[in-house]
C-alpha cells in the first residue's frame, strides 16, 4: 500500500448535489485521461446512467458483499467505495478521481493523506441547484427528497476538517470553473514532478 500511495494520486471531488462533481470528473477523464473510480450505490439508476460506468448499481443484499474503504447513507440510499475500484483505476493511470459526499471526502483525506487532493465545488446561489437537477432529468420527487435531506444541507459547506487541504472551486459558470480545474491540475502535476 505504501508504495502505491507514493506513485499515485487520488482527486476527491466533493460538494453538494448538482454543484458539478460528475461534470468535473468527466472533464478530468476527457481532458487529462484520469480514470474515474466507480463507486457502489443502492439508489435507482437515473435516465441515461449505465451500470459499471456511472455506478455499480446494487441491491441492498449485493451491496453488503463488497469490501469498502468507507460507506455512507445519503438521502436514504447506501453508497460505498471499494478497494477493488480504487486499485482498478490506479492500475490504468497514476491519477484517478472519485466523487464522494463530504463525509467520504474527510475519510479519504484522513486515510490516504498526501495521496489525496480534494476539490470542493460550490455555487453562489443554491436555489439554482434545483433547476440543474431537473434539467439533468432527475425525477421531481427524487429532487425534493434529495434537497430535503440533512446530507444536502451539510454538503453545501466546506467541512472544517478539509479547510486546510481542499481547493475550492466555484461552479456558477462552467467555462470559469473549467479554467480553475486546469490551474489545479497544473499545480498538482508540478507538485508530483517535483518529488
Ligand atoms: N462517501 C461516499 N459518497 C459517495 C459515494 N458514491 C457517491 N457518493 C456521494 O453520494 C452523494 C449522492 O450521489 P448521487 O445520488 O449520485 O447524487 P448527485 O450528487 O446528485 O449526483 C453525492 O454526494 C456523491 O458524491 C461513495 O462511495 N462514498
Ligand atoms: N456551471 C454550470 N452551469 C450550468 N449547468 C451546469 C454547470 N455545471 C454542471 N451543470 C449541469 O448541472 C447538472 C448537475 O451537474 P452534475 O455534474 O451532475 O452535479 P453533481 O454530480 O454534483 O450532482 C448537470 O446537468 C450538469 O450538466
Amino acid at each position: 500500500m505504501e508504495d502505491t500511495l507514493v506513485k499515485h494520486k487520488l482527486i476527491v471531488i466533493t460538494g453538494a448535489t448538482g454543484t458539478g462533481k460528475t461534470t468535473v470528473s468527466r472533464y478530468l477523464s476527457e481532458q487529462y485521461a484520469i480514470q474515474r473510480v466507480i463507486t457502489h450505490t443502492t439508489r435507482p439508476k437515473r435516465v441515461g446512467e449505465v451500470d459499471g460506468v456511472d455506478y455499480a448499481f446494487e441491491t441492498p443484499a449485493s451491496f453488503a458483499h463488497n469490501h469498502y474503504i468507507e460507506d455512507v447513507t445519503y438521502a436514504g440510499y447506501q453508497y460505498g467505495s471499494s478497494y477493488e475500484s480504487l486499485y482498478a483505476a490506479w492500475a490504468r493511470s497514476a491519477f484517478a478521481s472519485i466523487v464522494l459526499d463530504t463525509q467520504g471526502a474527510i475519510t479519504y483525506a484522513q486515510t490516504l493523506g498526501p495521496a489525496v487532493a480534494t476539490l470542493f465545488l460550490t455555487i453562489d446561489d443554491p436555489a439554482i441547484l434545483k433547476t440543474r437537477l431537473l434539467g439533468r432529468g432527475d425525477v421531481p420527487q427524487a429532487v425534493a427528497k434529495r434537497l430535503a435531506s440533512p446530507e444536502y444541507q451539510r454538503d453545501l459547506k466546506l467541512p472544517q476538517a478539509l479547510c486546510a487541504s481542499a481547493t475550492v472551486i466555484a461552479n456558477d459558470d462552467w467555462p470559469l470553473a473549467r479554467q480553475a480545474v486546469d490551474r489545479f491540475m497544473k499545480t498538482l502535476v508540478a507538485a508530483v514532478a517535483d518529488k
